[in-house]
């Protein structure tokens, strides 16, 4: 029984990203990342300022039971990287056996078996305002395990640099539905009204992208939904 570093688990709430947009889940956030974007909006998971509890899967589907009682019946998992860790199989399993559907959360640069009995996998690639570069190697072997029916690509894009990035990634794997989100440019400000208008800005401009581009005629723009409601704040 290998242990989760887990950092919280929060819901029911609404997935504010992506493929499932809008749909109640459960979070349970990891603790750990292989990366360390320079936007990321959960750096706590990775940099030192969070502090997380070691669980086993019957622990934490003890406290999903407990916080959201029997008001959801999907899961997201997300981090950090979720694909460190071993031990989610178990917790993935016991949600099946239960009837719960799952999601999870990734970049795509750690494979694990468990991803193929996830509900809703969303691969998330960084673009180059992240400081992170891309290992095509270890994407095509998300491209060849997964079915279409179950993952999604989603690009965070900030700038037009990371926009050329997006129609690379959609092209290289064009049975994946992909998907385009604002990237938020300040992930600590409790200023939700200045935030807000900026991100309705950057939606905008996003789409507008995306409407003169012949590339991603198949693609979807997202907002941060989650970002829009509640701002900054966490565990929503
Ligand atoms: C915090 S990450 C955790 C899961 C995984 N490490 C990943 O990046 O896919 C969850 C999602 O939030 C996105 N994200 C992180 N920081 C963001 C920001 N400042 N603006 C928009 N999306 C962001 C990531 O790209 C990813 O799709
Ligand atoms: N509501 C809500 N939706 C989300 N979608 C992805 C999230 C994440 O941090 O991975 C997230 C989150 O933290 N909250
Ligand atoms: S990969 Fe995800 S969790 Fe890790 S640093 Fe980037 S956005 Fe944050
Ligand atoms: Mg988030």
């Amino acid at each position: 029984m290998s242990k989760i570093p887990v950092m919280e688990i929060f819901g029911p709430t609404i997935q504010g990203e992506g493929m499932v947009i809008g749909k109640k889940t459960m979070f349970v956030r990891t603790g750990g990342c292989d990366y360390k974007c320079s936007w990321c909006d959960s750096s706590f998971t990775w940099d030192g300022t969070g502090s997380s509890t070691s669980m086993t899967a019957e622990e934490i589907l003890s406290d999903l039971q407990k916080i959201g009682g029997d008001q959801f019946s999907h899961v997201t998992i997300s981090g950090g990287n979720p694909a460190l860790h071993k031990g989610i199989g178990e917790l993935v399993d016991h949600l099946s056996q239960l009837g719960i559907e799952t999601a999870v959360e990734t970049q795509g640069t750690f494979w694990k078996d468990w991803l193929t009995d996830i509900t809703d996998v969303t691969i998330s690639p960084k673009p180059p305002s992240s400081g992170m570069t891309t290992d095509f190697a270890k994407l095509d072997v998300f491209y060849e395990r997964l079915s279409k029916e179950q993952t999604s690509l989603k690009v965070v894009v900030f700038d037009d640099v990371d926009f050329a990035y997006a129609e690379d990634i959609h092209s290289r794997y064009p049975e994946f539905p992909f998907y385009l989100q604002v990237g938020n440019e300040d992930a600590t400000t409790t200023n939700d009204q200045a935030l807000v208008s900026d991100l309705l800005e950057k939606y905008e401009w996003l789409i507008d992208k995306t409407v003169a581009s012949k590339t991603m005629n198949k693609a979807r723009v997202l907002p941060q939904l989650h970002t829009l409601v509640w701002g900054n704040k966490r565990g929503v």
